[in-house]
């Protein structure tokens, strides 16, 4: 049996970076085809009610907040784990719109964050050399051979995680009437796993992503003519590319022909992350040619990505950098009169020990110092802020309102 046909056109001749080398081809196209016959994790038409939220975003009468893991890992799709995230999001969505007097749009990265591109495709520790871990839909975070091996049935047990994960949401204890929406995304960028899960909406007989409302591609994959973004340009959720301090103006305005073909307000966000040192170089350049050609699009802010150094020998954030960052960014906006339409973080609700800093909550009283960050390190990827760093910098986000958001508002 061959692999049913995904609705989205294949992108044979597209060159797709940042996949596993997995071993054994034939029990990929077994996984696919187990894909392709399950159903979607979420639906078209919720999709679309974000894609309506973030048109809100793009016109400037709304916020975005997108956060959760780096990423998620199958074993921790637990209540614990998804309430706390979803609970502390939840939180800090409504200090910002106390603050700003926007509604915020919640968005998780939950529900599919499973695969992650890296920085190089193998990993040497003490004179052994394995593949670098790419996520849990592909292989396994212990350093031995058996766990770093890509296995593509792990994409089916990431398929059962995300599916357990919005139970989870779907069920958390309602915090009285200000239950909000929370819709998930992730980074569309393990083709085995996407594509089978796209599928034709009846409704509209447009393609959608089923793997989470809003879908985006990394810095390390958003070429105009590779696989990732001829797949984004093909489904019909909101869509979001991560742009890093390289990018030119004319990177931007072809990818906006490309993804947002229509100028339809909300089909495409540009999530930024340059670092704190260069935002209020980079970004003025950009935002001005795409506002100058008329594109209508969203703009976040991610000060977690530009941001990574290595402290005692683990990927680590200053609180104080990623704070700088988000206010470059809204210094940004302020000055050229554009919206500053949401954040991106890395964050738990767990009071883990990843980022340093951050000291005026009751846990880290002092904040994370370098000493701390063996304590409690449970990331399997980049460092996240815990649950006081977040709700902080929620309280610091809350205080650079700015006129154009009030303006908006
Ligand atoms: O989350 C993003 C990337 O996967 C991550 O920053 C890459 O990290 P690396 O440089 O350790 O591969
Ligand atoms: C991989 C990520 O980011 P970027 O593509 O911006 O490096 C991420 O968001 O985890
Ligand atoms: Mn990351």
């Amino acid at each position: 049996m061959s692999v049913p046909q995904s609705p989205v056109p294949p992108a044979a001749a597209r060159a797709a970076g940042q996949q596993p080398q997995w071993p054994d081809p034939g029990e990929v196209t077994r996984v696919r085809e187990r894909l392709a016959g399950l159903p979607p994790l979420v639906r078209p038409d919720d999709s679309d009610r974000l894609a309506a939220l973030l048109g809100e975003v793009a016109r400037g009468r709304a916020f975005l907040l997108q956060g959760g893991d780096c990423a998620e890992m199958i074993e921790r799709a637990t209540p614990a784990a998804v309430h706390g995230t979803v609970e502390t999001l939840s939180r800090l969505a409504g200090t910002l719109e106390r603050a700003f007097g926007l509604p915020v749009v919640t968005v998780g990265r939950l529900a599919g964050q499973y695969a992650k591109p890296r920085s190089s495709p193998l990993e040497t520790v003490r004179g052994l050399t394995l593949p670098a871990y790419r996520g849990d839909a592909v292989n396994g975070v212990a350093f031995t051979e058996q766990d770093r091996t890509p296995d593509p049935r792990r994409m089916l047990r990431a398929y059962e995680a995300a599916a357990t994960t919005l139970r989870l949401i779907a069920d958390r204890p309602v915090p009285g009437p200000a239950a909000r929406d929370v819709f998930v995304s992730h980074e569309a960028l393990l083709m085995d796993y996407e594509l089978p899960l796209a599928r034709e909406d009846s409704r509209t007989r447009r393609a959608y992503a089923g793997s989470g409302h809003l879908l985006w591609a990394g810095e390390r994959t958003r070429e105009p003519d590779g696989a990732h973004i001829a797949f984004l340009s093909r489904i019909a959720n909101p869509v979001a590319v991560k742009i890093g301090p390289g990018a030119r103006p004319d990177d931007l305005l072809r990818l906006a022909r490309l993804l947002n073909p229509g100028a339809v307000p909300g089909r495409l966000t540009f999530i930024v992350r340059t670092g704190a040192g260069a935002v209020r170089r980079v970004l003025p350049e950009l935002v001005g040619a795409v506002a100058g050609a008329g594109v209508p699009v969203v703009w976040v802010c991610d000060p977690m990505h530009g941001n990574t150094v290595r402290v005692n020998g683990r990927k680590t954030r200053y609180f104080d950098d990623v704070y700088e960052e988000i206010a470059g960014f809204f210094e940004v906006h302020r000055s050229l009169g554009t919206h500053p339409g949401g954040v991106h973080l890395e964050m738990t609700g767990a009071e883990v020990t990843e980022c340093l800093g951050g000291g005026s909550g009751a846990v880290w009283s002092a904040g994370v110092r370098p000493a701390d960050l063996g304590s409690r390190y449970e990331s399997a990827c980049d460092p996240r802020l815990n649950r006081t760093q977040t709700l902080e910098l929620g309280r610091l986000i809350a205080g650079l309102r700015t006129p154009s958001l009030v303006a908006a508002g």
